[in-house]
């Protein structure tokens, strides 16, 4: 996981950033902040405003209201110069099919007026990185979906970016092929500093490589902190499992406990979810009852589960993948 650079500058920053497209108000009042060497995921479902979000924030859109900075820069007045330094990845990115990788990423380096040398070596470097230096001479068209995913990623790189913007980068790409990307991405972050920002509905691999993630839904974030911080928000619930050597039924005795919400039979174990930390008097209720405890451990709640917690409460439906 990624640490945000202590005392650093965001390389992100909005403050109530609003785009209303007639009485649609796609995105709403967005204060979000991501630093140097930091991983943000923003999720949420289908139209939640996670598109429109970015293309403010790559001067593509005009807000109608709010504040924001990238690289210190305003997107809507310097939108040329935020684009030199912004990497950004589409969910599917274009390229020449019938050129080679190398090809490709030469053409991007022209476009960004790297000259022909500097170019060579870069593009070296970034195929080695992605992990296409042996296919790099290979026509596109050749490539599977993530060696497609990949060479966008080291495309956004040609220009040396201080941000990454990517917008569902694992979609459609098997475990390993995700695995990759991530990998990737973590050490840019790590290594290069570059900021990160990525959109994804993937909420497993979300959780494996953002620092912080931020809950989007109907243009507004709704919750923005660690995993950690958002289970704690908005009376996060304790999961304890606990066993006992003996067959007995702990429903009765645990779900007297002040603060237990309810208990559940979970295989050989017992689930306890409650309000707050129950377990010493879990541990001494089963003393007292003569049964002996085998196990008690406090489960925390996945990104998963919190966010379909925060959809409970929105009143909302999503579509994002049940891990
Ligand atoms: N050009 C536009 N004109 C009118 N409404 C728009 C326009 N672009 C987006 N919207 C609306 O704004 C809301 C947010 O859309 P946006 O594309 O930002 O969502 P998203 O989170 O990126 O969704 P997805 O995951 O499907 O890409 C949606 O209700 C969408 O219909």
């Amino acid at each position: 996981m990624t640490a945000p650079a202590t005392g650093s500058a965001p390389a992100i920053w909005t403050h109530g950033l609003t785009k209303r497209y007639g009485d649609k108000v796609a995105v709403d009042n967005l204060h979000l902040e991501v630093h140097p060497g930091e991983i943000f995921g923003l999720l949420g479902p289908n139209g939640a405003g996670k598109t429109t979000t970015i293309l403010m924030l790559l001067g593509l859109s005009e807000p109608s209201g709010g504040r924001l900075k990238v690289v210190g820069l305003d997107p809507t007045r310097s939108a040329l110069d935020v684009k030199s330094r912004v990497g950004y990845v589409p969910d599917n990115v274009g390229f020449y099919g019938g050129l080679s990788g190398r090809r490709n990423l030469a053409y991007t380096a022209r476009l960004n007026g790297l000259d022909r040398s500097t170019a060579s070596a870069q593009i070296d470097r970034l195929l080695d990185e992605v992990g296409l230096a042996d296919r790099a001479d290979d026509p596109v068209r050749h490539y599977s979906h993530g060696m497609r995913q990949r060479l966008g990623i080291a495309d956004a790189l040609v220009k040396d970016p201080d941000v990454l913007i990517l917008d569902e980068p694992t979609i459609g790409l098997d475990p390993h092929g995700a695995d990759q990307v991530l990998g990737l991405v973590q050490r840019l972050a790590a290594e290069r500093g570059v900021a990160v920002l990525l959109t994804s509905h993937l909420l497993t691999q979300v959780q494996q490589v953002c620092a912080r993630v931020g809950i989007f839904t109907n243009g507004r974030m709704v919750a923005s902190g660690t995993v950690g911080e958002l289970a704690a928000q908005r009376g996060g619930q304790y999961l304890v499992e606990v066993g006992v050597a003996e067959k007995a039924d702990l429903a009765p005795m645990v779900g007297e406990i002040p603060g237990v919400a309810d208990v559940t039979a979970d295989g050989d174990a017992w689930l306890v979810r409650a309000r707050t930390d129950v377990r010493a008097a879990v541990a001494e209720r089963i003393g007292g009852a003569g049964l002996t405890l085998v196990h008690l451990h406090q489960r925390s709640e996945d990104l998963g589960q919190i966010y379909r917690r925060y959809f409970a409460e929105e009143g909302s439906d999503d579509d994002t993948e049940r891990p």
